[in-house]
């Protein structure tokens, strides 16, 4: 079996068993990457899913398997709150993962808070420039490894809203939003340009209020409309989903049982 880049859906029969199938198959994509490259970079999401997945990376007998001091971690977006709030992206991952693993705290890479004296407009070029300190040459980025998104009901992924500027951004890698149609209004998040310079875009999303905006994404919509069918990765592009959200995704997109294993999986 021949594995290409096109988008694929690996459904899952529950909201629990699909985080513990994410994360298993994080920690092994990790591990492979760590021995061939030496160290990896991880994006990491907020969003129902996302938390979960790390919760179940927490969890997991192979947790401690991971050399988790060659990782180094970033964000898609942010929530624009003070370092302490609970709805901080950043907050919950350490909560959920960061704060029970042997990490190097010079290797996360938060967004900053409304509270650390910038303006919105400043951390977001903060936050840019972060970003290019750490990015291969002739890129503007660090090689994202595993990005992991989540996908509001909406279609929104990281805090790329439909018909919102920043869905459009093509010039900046990270940007700012003052009217998110989703609580809070002001955000920062990066552009659907560096998201899809990732090597791999793990998607996971649950539930049946999720369905219909994939299906649609799948069948081709504008990515202003439904911001994630903008979605590209370099080697790999997976929707992990659960039976709810699965309900409208065309049945040649179903990821057979042996996608992981075929012979040139990446
Ligand atoms: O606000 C956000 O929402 C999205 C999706 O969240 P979900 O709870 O519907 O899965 C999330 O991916 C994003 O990081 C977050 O800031």
């Amino acid at each position: 079996m021949t594995v290409t880049n096109e988008r694929r859906v690996l459904v899952h029969p529950d909201k629990a068993t699909l985080a513990g199938t994410v994360a298993a198959r994080f920690i092994t994509k990790i591990t492979d990457v760590i021995d061939s490259e030496g160290d990896a970079n991880v994006v990491l999401t907020g969003g129902t899913m996302g938390i979960a997945v790390l919760e179940a990376i927490n969890a997991s007998a192979a947790r401690d398997s991971v050399d988790w001091s060659r990782v180094s971690f970033w964000w898609g977006d942010e929530r624009w709150l003070p370092r302490d709030d609970d709805e901080r992206n950043e907050k919950q991952a350490r909560a959920a993962l960061l704060d029970h693993i042997a990490i190097d705290e010079a290797h996360v890479h938060p967004f900053a808070a409304s509270d650390s004296g910038l303006t919105l407009e400043e951390a977001a070029d903060a936050y840019e420039r972060e970003l290019a300190d750490a990015a291969r040459e002739g890129t503007r980025a660090p090689r994202f490894d595993i990005t992991f998104l989540g996908v509001g009901p909406d279609g929104h992924i990281a805090s790329l809203f439909p018909g919102r500027e920043g869905i459009r951004e093509t010039e900046r890698s990270v940007i700012f939003e003052r009217n998110s149609p989703k609580p809070p209004p002001e955000r920062l998040s990066l552009t659907l340009p560096v998201l899809n310079a990732s090597e791999r875009l793990f998607m996971v999303l649950a539930g049946p209020d999720k369905a219909s905006v994939l299906g649609l994404a799948l069948a081709g919509a504008s990515f202003e409309e439904v911001p994630v069918a903008g979605l590209q990765g370099r080697r790999r592009t997976v929707f992990f989903v659960d039976q709810d959200a699965a309900a409208e995704v065309p049945e040649n997109l179903i990821a057979p049982v042996n996608y992981w294993t075929a012979a040139d999986a990446n």
